[in-house]
Formats: structure tokens, C-alpha cells, sequence
């Protein structure tokens, strides 16, 4: 197992930044998902880490030892990519041995090894096939198993479910979480999919412009986003945003019209944006008592089964996505009213920092 610790690093493709001074610690046997949109810098920083790409500045130790000049070989680690690019011509067997032929290893060992990480990943059965009689999710556990061998002190890896559908990414995703868990070795594991990153990270690092925005543990980032950023990338359907003003005496004001109930906050005057997720709001009945209340009227009804999105509009033209139960009754083009409780809102300013009233 290995701590991965990246101080000041930066990374430039010449003029062009494309990593900011980024530092970080993975901790031995933690899951790190570094998530960010596409060209956020994710997998050039995973890349970095795996000695794939030279760090332009600021340093790598892996374990205490500096590692930035280390070739790939060298670090310990095993990269899983996108693209498992298994050996056509090579049964399942000789594919997760063919990296350990080339370093020397004997052909006993290598069996041993094999054998514990077909069986790990459920695959004994398949170690005598050629990748065409594989599934996608098979391929990809090979591409996995091939890491597994070489008894890495940590695994990289990179978008390893993008290849896959939807059920069998669900699928691996689960396999993955359970082989973490069986291996507690240290992995990082780059996505783009807010859900691979709620459901696998013990940590999530958010990328965005070359920077980190947020490290957290998946609840942290959902909970308390440290940036109007991280508030709309993380959460499924995305949280809603509504101009609100902040008038000097505390009070807040919505873009339609309805004053807020705040407990005292230390917010000066201002245009501000206020958050709320789709789930915590609701959608008609006993609002309670320190519920926002505003009019809405229905246009698109989503029914999920377990739950209702409604698309809402509000007096203002805001738009608004509410959550409401599976069962619901509401029409597209029907008026309701939607409140929310000041606890669960976020604030966020012209520089999209976050501000939380609780
Ligand atoms: N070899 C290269 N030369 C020049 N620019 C590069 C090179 N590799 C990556 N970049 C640029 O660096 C930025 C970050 O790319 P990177 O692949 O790390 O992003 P990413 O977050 O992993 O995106 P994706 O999810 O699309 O893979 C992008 O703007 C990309 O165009």
C-alpha cells in the first residue's frame, strides 16, 4: 500500500497550463476519484502519477521517496485504462502474464499469481479464452487482473468502466468497490460520472480549470459544495440556482418577488445565487414553519417510478427542477406551490464561492 503525495505540481503542454499547482495526499488504502469535466486535467494528473507524463514543477513522493524522475517501472504502481488493449492472439492466461515474463518473474510465481487474481475477480472460468469470447465487463476484468498481478503498491485508473453499458457499468462498478474493499490497496481513479465518484471514493477531488475545487468525502462535496462548480457537477438531477438579493438588512429577497426567512447571517448587501437541490424541495401540502414558499407553474412531468421530476417556472421565468414521490398527481401545466427550508439551501457569490447559512 502507498501513500501518493503531490506537492505545488504544476503541469504545462508548452505555453498552455494545464495543471495549477496542485497539492494532495492519498492516503495508503484509500479510494481517490479525481472528478472533473472533460479537459479539466484529470488524467494528465493521473499520468504524472504514473510517470507517463514528466511534472513540470513541484514534486511526487510515493511512499515518502521522491518519485518525479522514477521511471513508470520504477513507482510500484499499475495503470488501468480506458482501453484495456488486451492481446487478441493470447488466451485470458497469458494476457495477465505476459507483464510479468517481461521483469523476470518465474513461471511458478507467476502461476500462483494468476491463479489468486482469476479467482478474485471470478474468472477462472475464462482463463483459456481469446478476448473476442469475452464480454466488455469480462475484457475489463481482465485489463484489472493484469494490474492485479503485479501486486501494485497502488492501482491508477483511468475512465476503466467508460467502454462498458449502463447495467454493466453498474455492474463493475459494484465489483470494483468490493475488490477495494477485499484489497485495501490504495487506487485513484479517474472520471467524469458524479456517480462512480459518489458511490467508490472514500475521497473525491473535484477538478475544474486546471485547479482543485473540493476534496471531500462523497457527502462532504454533496452537502456543503465548496463552489457554485462543484454545487452544479455534483448531484443528479443538478441543484437549481435562483437570483436572490441580499438586501442591508439581512432580509433576502428571490428574483419573484418572495422574502426569504433567514436566521442572521454574515452575508453583506449583494447579488447572490441561491442553491437548492431538487430533493429538498417540496411540492404542495404542510410546508412547515420555516419553509420559503413560492408559486410554480408545471411544465414537464418526468416520472422515474420511485419519484417525479417536475419541471417548474417561476413568477420570475426561473427555472426550477422539483422532486416529488413516484405516486404523484401533478400535471404538466398545473400550478403549485414549492418551498424549501433555509437549512438546506446553499448561497454562492458573483465568484461562485459558497456560502453556508448553517
Ligand atoms: N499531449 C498534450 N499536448 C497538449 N495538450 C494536452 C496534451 N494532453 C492533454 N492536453 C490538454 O490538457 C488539458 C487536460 O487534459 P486531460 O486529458 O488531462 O483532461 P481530462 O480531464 O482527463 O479530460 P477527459 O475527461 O476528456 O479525458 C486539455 O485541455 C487537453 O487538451
Amino acid at each position: 500500500m502507498a501513500e501518493i503525495k503531490l506537492e505545488n505540481v504544476s503541469k504545462s503542454f508548452g505555453n498552455v497550463k494545464v495543471i495549477e499547482d496542485i497539492s494532495l495526499t492519498v492516503g495508503s488504502g484509500e479510494l481517490v476519484v479525481f472528478l472533473g469535466p472533460s479537459g479539466s486535467g484529470k488524467s494528465t494528473l493521473l499520468r504524472m502519477i504514473a510517470g507517463l507524463e514528466a511534472i513540470t514543477s513541484g514534486t511526487l513522493s510515493i511512499n515518502g521517496v521522491r518519485s518525479e524522475r522514477l521511471a513508470p517501472g520504477q513507482r510500484g504502481l499499475a495503470m488501468v485504462f480506458q482501453n484495456y488493449a488486451l492481446y487478441p492472439h493470447m488466451t485470458v492466461r497469458e494476457n495477465m502474464a505476459f507483464g510479468l515474463r517481461n521483469i523476470g518473474i518465474s513461471n511458478s510465481d507467476i502461476d500462483v499469481r494468476v491463479a489468486e487474481a482469476a479467482r478474485m475477480l471470478e474468472m477462472e472460468n475464462l482463463l483459456g479464452r481469446r478476448p473476442a469470447q469475452l464480454s466488455g465487463g469480462q475484457r475489463q476484468r481482465v485489463a484489472i487482473g493484469r494490474a492485479i498481478v503485479k501486486d501494485p503498491t497502488a492501482f491508477l485508473l483511468d475512465e476503466p468502466l467508460s467502454n462498458l453499458d449502463a447495467a454493466l457499468r453498474v455492474r463493475t462498478r459494484v465489483e470494483l468497490a468490493e475488490l477495494h474493499q477485499r484489497m485495501k490497496t490504495t487506487m485513484i481513479y479517474v472520471t467524469h460520472d458524479q456517480t462512480e465518484a459518489m458511490t467508490l471514493a472514500d475521497r473525491i477531488v473535484v477538478l475544474n480549470n486546471c485547479r482543485i475545487e473540493q476534496v471531500g468525502t462523497p457527502m462532504e462535496v454533496y452537502l456543503k459544495p465548496a463552489s457554485r462548480f462543484v454545487a452544479g457537477f455534483v448531484g443528479s438531477p443538478a441543484m437549481n440556482f435562483l437570483p436572490v438579493d441580499v438586501l442591508s438588512g439581512g432580509q433576502m429577497r428571490l428574483g419573484d418577488g418572495t422574502e426569504l426567512e433567514t436566521a442572521s447571517h454574515p452575508l453583506g448587501p449583494g447579488r447572490f445565487e441561491l442553491g437548492v437541490r431538487p430533493e429538498a424541495i417540496r411540492v404542495g401540502g404542510n410546508a412547515g414553519a420555516s419553509a420559503q414558499v413560492c408559486e410554480a407553474k408545471v411544465g414537464v412531468v418526468e416520472r422515474l417510478g420511485d419519484r417525479t421530476l417536475l419541471y417548474c417556472t417561476l413568477k420570475d421565468g426561473t427555472d426550477v427542477i422539483a422532486q416529488d414521490a413516484g405516486r404523484c398527481n401533478v400535471q404538466p401545466g398545473d400550478m403549485v406551490i414549492i418551498s424549501f427550508d433555509t437549512s438546506s439551501v446553499h448561497l454562492f457569490d458573483q465568484e461562485g464561492k459558497a456560502h453556508h447559512l448553517q
